[in-house]
């Protein structure tokens, strides 16, 4: 789960904004198996503090889920929507990939977002969307960033690399590491199904390597056009799937010339389609975004 510095920051962020005792409108969706609660704040709902957010992302005393996300009025003109995104810790998230899909699948239902081409404004940035036949979305993820200071990796030298030594627990670690607007490491494995995804993810997120935290990919490559991945995340522990992930992981790998600039990425929850053409192109991220139900969240 993320480090208690983040959790006091998400407190200390939302806190003139609690739900006050009033009760909540939601949306619960998923995306490959990651699944959020939509929290629509157009129209006069309160940003939820961390404390309320802890409190939905309970699997047996709320909601459940890996992250609340809420939609916002645009920051751009030229955009739909924007939203912002809290893991079940409480603690906040700059990217979540499958979030931003349903993020376009919300805007879409609700007559907000029309055509075939719009755009969303998250916290990392402005991204564009593509509706795609079938319920699914494709989203420019941004350019992946490899420069340690910007991932953050700290100890690592200035310089970006394709991998990492990082001493984690008195044993090294060979990691790749990303930044999507959110941090992430890469460890390559022979097989996904055997991969320490508890022991490991947990500890390098623990690391001093990784001041902000970081969400851990393990990838298995099948093909050049094909990887297995499972991710443990920051704030949240190991979910079905993680959209940014998949970018993060998908690049690395790409940059060491292990796999095809597009791949499909087969995570527990669904498959997504990765493309990352060059260096200087956003990374694309194509997957479903699926309605759950409606519900009113009562203090
Ligand atoms: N599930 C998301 C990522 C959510 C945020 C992440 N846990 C973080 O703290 O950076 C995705 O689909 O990208």
């Amino acid at each position: 789960m993320g480090h208690p510095e983040r959790r006091a920051e998400a407190d200390a962020m939302t806190q003139p904004h609690a739900a006050g005792g009033r009760s909540l409108r939601f949306t619960k969706m998923h995306g490959a198996g990651n699944d959020f609660v939509m929290v629509d704040l157009r129209h006069g709902q309160p940003v939820p503090d961390a404390s309320l957010c802890r409190a939905l992302a309970d699997r047996h005393a709320g909601v459940g889920c890996d992250q609340i996300i809420t939609i916002e009025a645009p920051r751009n003109a030229t955009s739909a929507a924007s939203y912002r995104i809290w893991n079940a810790d409480g603690s906040h998230a700059q990217q979540c990939g499958n979030g931003a899909r349903c993020v376009a699948a919300f805007v879409v239902r609700d007559g907000t977002a029309q055509g075939a081409r719009f755009a969303l404004d998250s916290p990392a940035g402005t991204h564009a969307v593509d509706v795609l036949p079938g319920n699914r979305y494709r989203i420019a993820m941004g350019v992946p960033d490899f420069v340690p200071a910007h991932v953050p990796l700290a100890g690592c030298g200035d310089d970006a690399r394709d991998a990492y030594d990082v001493d984690v627990d008195g044993q090294s670690l060979h990691i790749g590491a990303a930044s999507m607007g959110n941090p992430h490491a890469l460890i390559e494995v022979d097989d996904i199904a055997t991969a320490r995804v508890g022991l490991q993810g947990p500890a390098l997120q623990r690391s001093a390597a990784f001041p902000e935290s970081v969400n851990v990919g393990f990838a298995q490559v099948i093909a050049r056009d094909r990887i297995r991945l499972r991710v443990y995340e920051r704030g949240v522990g190991e979910t079905l799937a993680c959209g940014s992930g998949a970018c993060a992981a998908a690049a690395i790998l790409m940059r060491r010339g292990r796999i095809d600039r597009e791949v499909v990425v087969a995570l527990p929850g669904g498959e997504l389609q990765i493309a990352w053409p060059d260096a200087a192109s956003p990374v694309t991220m194509a997957g479903p975004a699926a309605f759950v139900f409606e519900g009113e969240w009562l203090p």
